[in-house]
């Protein structure tokens, strides 16, 4: 009988058709010189990147500081251009553009920011914060009723609509800026830190938030995060980068039971408890056998 720990594993994945790839992605920078007469070294920051996501699959982005997570996800974004490799979306090529040339793609993947305190123009209401990107992309549909059909998926009722970012609480902000993310009905959401400055009460709410939308509505997710009991209550997959390099690619709980790489191993070890029932899929004696 197989475990209940297992979540959704790869092979699942790979009966449908993957999302979003990258093939071979490289990146390099250069170093400060050491001395003026010589050049600096190049330092590669993201090393032959082969990525697949899948429809709805909700996938954790881990690594310690510089290991490259930010450099990949702004890449995805086509914000950053990669020295070699490719990225498509549904066989399409994705690359830095111009707005009106990558509008197609923006549309199906959107953006939630780290911190929404400086993300959100103060001097915007909620409502044009939510349905900006709905006139700047050029989406077929009434802005104001999207924009209230969007802020409702994340608990928030429509008098937050005429609030304006210091009027609302971490909380409410970090629900703004995915309620704006999710305006567009995108296919996929590729979040950067999402819950980084939440309190723990807070940061649970933004998780039902964000588990509810990719289940209800089919988008997956890429999360970037430096903490694994957060990837670990939200992803069925885990990504670990470490120098550039993904060295684990997962299920979730798979990883956990057996890391194989020592930046995996350093990183469950500075999540000193996790909170019970917090692997998807499994029940609280099962996690407590975990840690
Ligand atoms: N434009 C740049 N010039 C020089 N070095 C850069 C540049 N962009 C990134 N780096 C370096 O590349 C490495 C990877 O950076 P990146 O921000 O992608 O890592 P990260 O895993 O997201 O880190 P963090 O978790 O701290 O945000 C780091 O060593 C960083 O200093």
């Amino acid at each position: 009988m197989p475990s209940p720990l297992l979540p959704i594993e790869r092979a699942a994945f790979n009966s449908s058709e993957a999302f979003l790839c990258t093939h071979g992605l490289n990146k390099s920078v250069s170093l400060p010189r050491e001395v003026f007469w010589r050049a600096g070294e190049r330092k590669r920051i993201m090393h032959d990147i082969d990525l697949s996501l899948y429809p709805g699959e909700r996938v954790g982005l881990v690594g310690v500081s510089g290991s490259g997570k930010t450099t990949l996800l702004r890449s995805l974004l086509a914000l950053e251009a990669p020295d070699s490799g490719s990225i498509t979306c549904q066989h399409r090529p994705v690359r830095p553009a111009s707005t009106a040339q990558l509008r197609w793609y923006r549309r199906a993947v959107q953006y939630i920011p780290q911190d929404p305190a400086s993300s959100l123009d103060p001097r915007m209401s909620v409502r044009a914060l939510v349905s900006e990107p709905l006139i700047r992309l050029h989406v077929d549909c009434d802005p104001d009723e999207r924009a209230r059909e969007a802020l409702a998926q994340v608990g928030l009722d429509a008098p937050f609509l005429d609030r304006q970012p210091h009027q609302l609480s971490g909380g409410q902000a970090q629900r703004v800026a995915i309620a704006r993310a999710i305006a567009t009905r995108p296919r996929f959401l590729l979040a950067d830190e999402p819950l980084s400055g939440l309190d723990l009460p807070v940061r649970a709410q933004v998780i039902k938030v964000l588990k509810n939308l990719c289940d209800e509505n089919g988008t997956g997710l890429l999360m970037v995060s430096h903490d694994l009991s957060v990837v670990a209550q939200l992803c069925q997959r885990t990504l670990v980068m470490h120098d550039g390099n993904i060295v684990e690619d997962r299920p979730t709980a798979g990883l956990w039971r057996t890391p194989r790489h020592p930046a995996t191993w350093a990183l469950i070890n500075a999540v000193s408890q996790l909170p019970k029932c917090a692997l998807p899929d499994c029940n609280a004696a099962e996690v407590e056998a975990l840690v």
